[in-house]
C-alpha cells in the first residue's frame, strides 16, 4: 500500500564517520574530549566498547553527549577479542590506531564483516611494520606487538577507511608517512587530526590529495559536536522526492564535498532541493536541505563522483527507478566489498518490485519507470546490510503495492532513529 506524502523537519542524525574518529582520536589523544550528538548506533557504540577495552576512560553522559579521557597514546592490551560487530569503519580504522602501540589485540566482527576483505589495511600496515595475522585476509585477526616506520603509500582503492588506518598507525610510527588519493574519499580524519592538535600536511591537487605526518605524536583532547549524516538523510530525501505531495527538512546536515555527491546528483535529474547554510560543527560546514515531491529523470552519474556517495548509491537507484528514463551508474566495483555485495543487492531490491535493472562487473543500470511506475510488491533480502534494508523500505512507500524487507534488525547499525524519523515525516513502516 503506497503511503501517503512525507512532510515536516528533522535534525539529522549525527554523523557514522566524525562519530567512530571522535571516540578513536579522544582515546589516543592526552586530556579529556567532550562529544556531543554522537551517533548512537551499534556499529559506533562497538567502536566505544573498543576504545574502553584498550585503556580509554569512555563514558556516556546524556543523550549523545560522551566523554573520553585519552591514553595519551599508550593503549592498554585488551582482555578478550575486539567485537566491531557489523562495522568496516570500525574494525578497520582502530587496526591501524593499536597497530603501534606496541600491544597484542584480536579483531572479530559478525558474519558480515567476517566476509570483507582486511588486506587492504593489513598489507600497508605490515609494510610499516605491524605484525597482523588475518584468516586468509578477513576476520578474525590479530595483531601481535609491534614497532612501525612511515611509509609512503598510495592505495589502490580510492577508501577512507585504508587512508585513515594508514594516518592512525603513522601517529605512532617513526618517520615520515605519507598517503597519496589520486582521487579525494572522504577527509574527516584530516580535519579531524588537525583538530586534535597534530602536525598534519594536507596539499589538494584537483581531484587528487597528498597527506603528510611525521611520528611520533601525541594528539591534544578536543571537544566535537558531530554534524548530522548526510549517508542517512539521503534516505527521507528520495523518500520525499519519490512519493508525491511530500516535501520534507533535514537541518544540520554536514556539506562537505567528500559526502555530498548525492546532493549534486539529485539535483542533475531535476530533484526539488534548497540548500541553505547552517553552523559550521566539527570543523564541518553544515546545511539545511529541502526536499519536495519531482518528477525525476534519469542520467549518466561521472565514475569520479562514486568516492563522494559511495554509501547513496542503493538509495540513488530508487529514485532511479522512480524516474523518467535511464539512469547509468558507473565506477562501482567497490559496492561489491561493503556489507554485502550492494550492486547485486540493489539490482535483487529493484526487480523483486517490477523494475528493470543491469548488473555489469563495476556499474549498475536502472531504466526508470516514471512516478508513479513501479509496481512494488517486492521483497528485499537485506543480507546482513542496513542500507540495502532501508532502501528497501523507500522503494515500498512510492511504489504501488508497497515492498518488504526481510530483516530490519541491521538499521540499528547506522540509523537507530530511522522509524521514529520516518513516524516523524508522517509514515508509519511496520516491520514485517
Ligand atoms: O571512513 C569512513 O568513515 C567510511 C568510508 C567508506 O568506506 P571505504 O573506505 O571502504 O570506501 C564508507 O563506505 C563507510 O561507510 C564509512
Ligand atoms: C559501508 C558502510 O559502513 P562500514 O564500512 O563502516 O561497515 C556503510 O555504512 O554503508
Amino acid at each position: 500500500m503506497p503511503a501517503k506524502a512525507l512532510s515536516g523537519r528533522l535534525k539529522a542524525p549525527g554523523d557514522k564517520s566524525v562519530s567512530h574518529r571522535a571516540l578513536i582520536l579522544g582515546a589516543l589523544a592526552h586530556g579529556e574530549t567532550r562529544i556531543t550528538g554522537l551517533l548512537e548506533s551499534e556499529d559506533v557504540l562497538n567502536t566505544a566498547k573498543a576504545m574502553a577495552a584498550l585503556g580509554a576512560g569512555v563514558e556516556r553522559t546524556g543523550a549523545g553527549a560522551w566523554t573520553v579521557l585519552g591514553t595519551s597514546g599508550r593503549l592498554a592490551t585488551p582482555d578478550a577479542p575486539l567485537d566491531f560487530g557489523n562495522s568496516g569503519t570500525g574494525v578497520r580504522l582502530v587496526m591501524g590506531a593499536v597497530a603501534g602501540s606496541g600491544v597484542a589485540a584480536e579483531f572479530v566482527g559478525d558474519e558480515s564483516l567476517s566476509s570483507r576483505p582486511m588486506r587492504r589495511v593489513t598489507d600497508p600496515l605490515d609494510a610499516m611494520g605491524a605484525l597482523f595475522e588475518t584468516s586468509d585476509g578477513r576476520l578474525p585477526a590479530r595483531l601481535s606487538p609491534s614497532k612501525l616506520h612511515g611509509i609512503d603509500y598510495t592505495p589502490p582503492v580510492a577508501s577512507a577507511q585504508v587512508k585513515s588506518a594508514i594516518l592512525l598507525a603513522g601517529l605512532s610510527a617513526d618517520g615520515e608517512t605519507c598517503v597519496h588519493e589520486p582521487q579525494i574519499t572522504r577527509d574527516h580524519t584530516e580535519t579531524m587530526l588537525a583538530a586534535f592538535g597534530a602536525s598534519i600536511d594536507v596539499r589538494r591537487d584537483g581531484p587528487a590529495s597528498t597527506i603528510r605526518l611525521t611520528g611520533p605524536q601525541t594528539l591534544t583532547a578536543c571537544n566535537v559536536d558531530v554534524p548530522g549524516d548526510p549517508s542517512s538523510s539521503a534516505f527521507a530525501i528520495v523518500a520525499a522526492l519519490v512519493t508525491p505531495g511530500s516535501e520534507v527538512t533535514l537541518t544540520g546536515v554536514m556539506d562537505n564535498p567528500a559526502r555530498t555527491g548525492l546532493i549534486e546528483t539529485l539535483r542533475e535529474m531535476g530533484a526539488g532541493l534548497t540548500v541553505e547554510p547552517g553552523p559550521d560543527m566539527a570543523g564541518e560546514r553544515t546545511m539545511t536541505v529541502t526536499a519536495r515531491a519531482s518528477t525525476l529523470r534519469g542520467i549518466e552519474v561521472p565514475a569520479e563522483r562514486a568516492p563522494a556517495m559511495i554509501d547513496e548509491y542503493p538509495i540513488l537507484a530508487v529514485a532511479a527507478a522512480f524516474a523518467e528514463g535511464t539512469t547509468f551508474m558507473p565506477g562501482l566495483a567497490e559496492l561489491r566489498a561493503k556489507e554485502s555485495d550492494r550492486l547485486e543487492g540493489t539490482a535483487a531490491l529493484l526487480r523483486a518490485s517490477g523494475v528493470d535493472v543491469e548488473t555489469g562487473e563495476d556499474s549498475l543500470t536502472v531504466h526508470g519507470a516514471g512516478p508513479g511506475g513501479v509496481k512494488g510488491g517486492g521483497r528485499t533480502i537485506t543480507h546482513h546490510d542496513h542500507r540495502l534494508a532501508m532502501s528497501g523500505l523507500v522503494l515500498g512507500l512510492a511504489s504501488r503495492e508497497g515492498a518488504s524487507v526481510d530483516d530490519v534488525a541491521m538499521i540499528a547499525t547506522s540509523y537507530p532513529d530511522f522509524f521514529a524519523h520516518m513516524a516523524g515525516l508522517g509514515v508509519q513502516l511496520e516491520p514485517a
